[in-house]
């Protein structure tokens, strides 16, 4: 079927009010960097719809990028055609024998706004639905719930003709919400984190500690292709590179044990809100799930939480580990999270971290470390670069190692 344009319902946006507007313009913006290489696509937005209008372009290739764009409710292929009846009639014909299979429903659905057409709504229906009824021998009409529903809506200016409709990913355009710093460790839920920040429109920039030679330069490529996987939703993702080394030696050295994660955990999160700062960014995500481990427990969030009044968003907080893992392995980032490099926070975890830290020792102790300084130098370090959905960085690297040998 040669399908002239695909139309887009919005999701959530519908009843936003005033912010409508912007968050259409977002959507717009994150389709179009999405459909970059289809260059004769055009989009249009009014209030209730966006069309792109496919100029020749394969429908299939545009909808299978519509599918994870954040702020669709559905879609469907259209065709536009003469408002003119046996075209009409043809056309409606032809679309529904493309989809049709023995056993398959079929009802036709009609709108009208040029009242001056020959036909009511009522006409639409019956004419088209007969029309279809005598094309396709075999086919069954229902009107409750049919497998195949034609619409045709007739306006001022031409005829349109859909019989598919595909659910979008719902959620807000990412970027109506403002942008976020996610902290993405090699691990399962960060990951999940950043795509359920993404889903409520919030832009996110990705922060990583890393350890070098503690930590594998492998450990550091898992991160990167686990925003690879994240880049779907968005386009590109910045990805930030901490070097984390001198912190954790630093806190090693002059701290006791038990103490280690809570301080760790307080140097990553005034960099991540330094980093913020920077790059205008309005609040800190994090993969962190009440219970699931010493450093997530609601004694160590708040004492390492004192180091900053921004918002922390949490959004797998009250998940169960099995609900987490089901939506990794829904976005694909789950095998990748699994792989066995190891991560700064493994390296240096203590045999018995405290579960529930006491703010005046932890000040006490972090009170031996040259914090300021130990953070200027992190931040003079620091890596930024644009991860896209192209890059490929843990089976790259393999590979060049298996030339080697
Ligand atoms: N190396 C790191 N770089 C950036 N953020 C990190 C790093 N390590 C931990 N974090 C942040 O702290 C959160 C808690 O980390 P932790 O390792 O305690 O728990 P986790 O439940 O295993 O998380 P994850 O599965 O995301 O690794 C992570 O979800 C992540 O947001």
């Amino acid at each position: 079927m040669k399908y002239t344009e695909i139309m887009i319902r919005y999701g959530e946006l519908s009843t936003k009010g005033k912010n409508r507007r912007l968050f259409i313009s977002q959507l717009a913006h994150i389709i179009k960097k999405s459909l970059h290489e289809f260059e004769e696509v055009k989009i249009q937005s009014d209030r209730d719809r966006m069309h792109l209008i496919l100029n020749g372009t394969d429908y299939q290739e545009v909808m299978k990028r519509l599918i994870p764009i954040f702020g669709i409710q559905s879609f469907s292929p259209v065709v536009r055609v003469e408002k003119n009846e046996n075209i009409i009639r043809q056309t409606a014909i032809d679309m529904v024998k493309d989809v049709w299979e023995e056993g398959k429903t079929f009802k036709v659905q009609s709108r009208r706004s040029d009242k001056k057409f020959v036909w009511d709504s009522n006409d639409i229906n019956r004419e088209v639905g007969a029309a279809i009824y005598e094309g396709i021998p075999g086919i069954e009409v229902k009107m409750i719930k049919p497998d195949i529903r034609v619409d045709v809506e007739v306006r001022q200016e031409a005829a349109y003709l859909s019989c598919l409709t595909v659910y979008g990913a719902a959620g807000l355009p990412v970027g109506s919400s403002g942008k976020g710093m996610l902290m993405l460790s090699g691990g399962i839920d960060s990951p999940v984190a950043g795509y359920l920040a993404l889903k409520r429109g919030m832009e996110i920039e990705a922060v990583h500690f890393y350890s070098p030679p503690y930590t594998s330069e492998k450990a550091l490529q898992k991160a990167k292709d686990l925003t690879v996987k994240l880049t779907p939703y968005v386009g590109g993702i910045q990805f930030i590179t901490v070097p984390f080394t001198e912190i954790q030696e630093e806190i090693k050295r002059s701290v006791p044990s038990s103490y280690w994660m809570t301080i760790t955990r307080r140097f990553m999160l005034r960099l991540t809100d330094l980093i913020r700062e920077q790059r205008h960014g309005l609040a800190i995500v994090n993969g962190e799930s009440l219970g699931q481990v010493a450093s997530q427990t609601m004694h160590s969030m708040l004492a390492i939480n004192e180091v900053t009044t921004t918002p922390i968003i949490r959004p797998v907080i009250t998940m169960d580990k099995a609900e987490i893992i089901e939506i990794a392995e829904r976005i694909d980032t789950f095998e990748l999270a699994i792989q066995p490099f190891e991560d700064c926070c493994t390296i240096f975890a203590p045999p018995e971290p405290k579960t529930k830290p006491k703010l005046d020792k932890v000040l006490h102790y972090e009170s031996r470390l040259e914090v300021d300084a130990l953070i200027e130098r992190a931040m003079a370090g620091l890596q930024i670069e644009e991860i896209k959905s192209s890059d490929v960085f843990l089976n790259e690297t393999t590979d060049e190692m298996d030339d080697l040998f």
